[in-house]
């Protein structure tokens, strides 16, 4: 069994407002190996940023964060609390869709380089940090690295901005790096490279990954495991072959069909066509299967009991549906 650098089990997460308790994750359980890469796909509002804003402890005020138990590098965690936040930024990092949400527009591009190892290397010099800065840009493919280092954000593409948010996680060498959407705000050419500087750091460094898209392309490129989210549960999860080649869980099966072939090579503009239907109210969910109501196989029973959990191939899915 691998050795689990991040264990969460059974995470819920709710917001309160004047008349009802919208319940936006429902029982997520996630697990990352060291050194593993795990994506979380699902369609729009399926609460795969809530997963990660609650590992950061950027969830809003009024959100309501429980867990039967978390771990994290050997340590029990507790969410929404000061140690999540005190992960941020040294052991966790995150590249956001938007590279502007990390990047300061007041400051050199050196400036922030340096700054952000601070925390995790107090005791180095500016010039070594410096060093280490203009090396990590040239990694991530931003040429002539020693003049850019004086240049401001504002001076620099948007594929440019998001290879140096990449330089920016790993210069603090986290031990699991988030991103989320890393490539939405691109355009095709650009998206296309900044996944291969991913996919070549992935390979490179020891963190573990955890990548967050409704893009199944992307997610077969880059990650080794894959947890498929409907509506604040994970529905299906397993190793990125299993599931992709031989899904189970018939949402799993609908996202693919609207993907044309993760496998083939990586095409940012293929995306999601819609599965007919809409996803429950996080007020109101129903009694029995969360996914009853568009799922093309349903019968009674679905509306009635929660799916059960069933393994096959390494995989996991929750579906009243025998295997075939
Ligand atoms: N403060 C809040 N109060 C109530 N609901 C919220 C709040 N913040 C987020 N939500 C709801 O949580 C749900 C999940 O959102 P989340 O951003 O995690 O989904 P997602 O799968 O990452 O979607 P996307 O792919 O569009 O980013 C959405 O329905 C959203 O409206």
């Amino acid at each position: 069994m691998t050795d689990a650098l991040l264990t969460i089990e059974d995470l819920h997460v709710s917001y309160r407002g004047h008349e009802s308790t919208a319940h936006i994750l429902d029982g997520v359980d996630i697990t990352i190996g060291r050194g593993q890469s795990v994506g979380l796909v699902g369609e729009s509002g399926s609460g795969k940023s809530t997963v990660a804003f609650a590992l950061l402890g950027l969830l809003d005020g009024n959100a309501q964060v429980s867990t039967r138990r978390a771990a994290f590098d050997g340590r029990e965690m507790r969410f929404g609390v000061d140690e999540t936040r005190a992960l941020r930024g040294t052991d966790i990092a995150m590249i956001f869709q938007d590279p502007m949400t990390a990047l300061n527009p007041m400051f050199t591009i050196g400036t922030q380089l340096v700054d952000i190892q601070r925390r995790r290397f107090p005791r180095e010099s500016r010039n070594r940090l410096w060093g280490r800065a203009q090396a990590m840009l040239v990694d991530v493919g931003v040429p002539d690295a020693a003049a850019r280092m004086h240049r401001y954000p504002h001076e620099f593409s948007g594929g440019m901005r998001q290879r140096v948010v990449i330089a920016m996680a790993l210069l603090v060498e986290p031990k699991l790096l988030i991103a989320d959407e890393p490539t939405t705000a691109l355009d095709a050419t650009i998206e296309a490279q900044v996944v291969e500087v991913l996919d070549r750091l992935r390979q490179r460094t020891s963190a573990s990954m955890l990548v967050i898209s409704h893009s199944m392309g992307l997610i077969a490129e880059l990650c080794d495991s894959v947890i498929v989210m409907y509506a604040g549960t994970v529905v299906e999860h397993g190793p990125v072959r299993v599931v992709f080649s031989r899904p189970r869980h018939p949402y799993t099966r609908a996202l693919l069909a609207c993907e044309i072939d993760p496998y083939a090579a990586f095409d940012p503009s293929q995306d999601l066509a819609t599965i007919p239907g809409t996803v429950p109210d996080p007020a109101r969910r129903p009694q029995g299967c969360i996914f009853a109501s568009r799922c093309p196989a349903r019968h009674d029973r679905c509306n009635e009991r929660p799916p059960r959990r069933q393994t096959r191939e390494g995989r996991t899915y929750s579906c009243w549906q025998e295997a075939a």
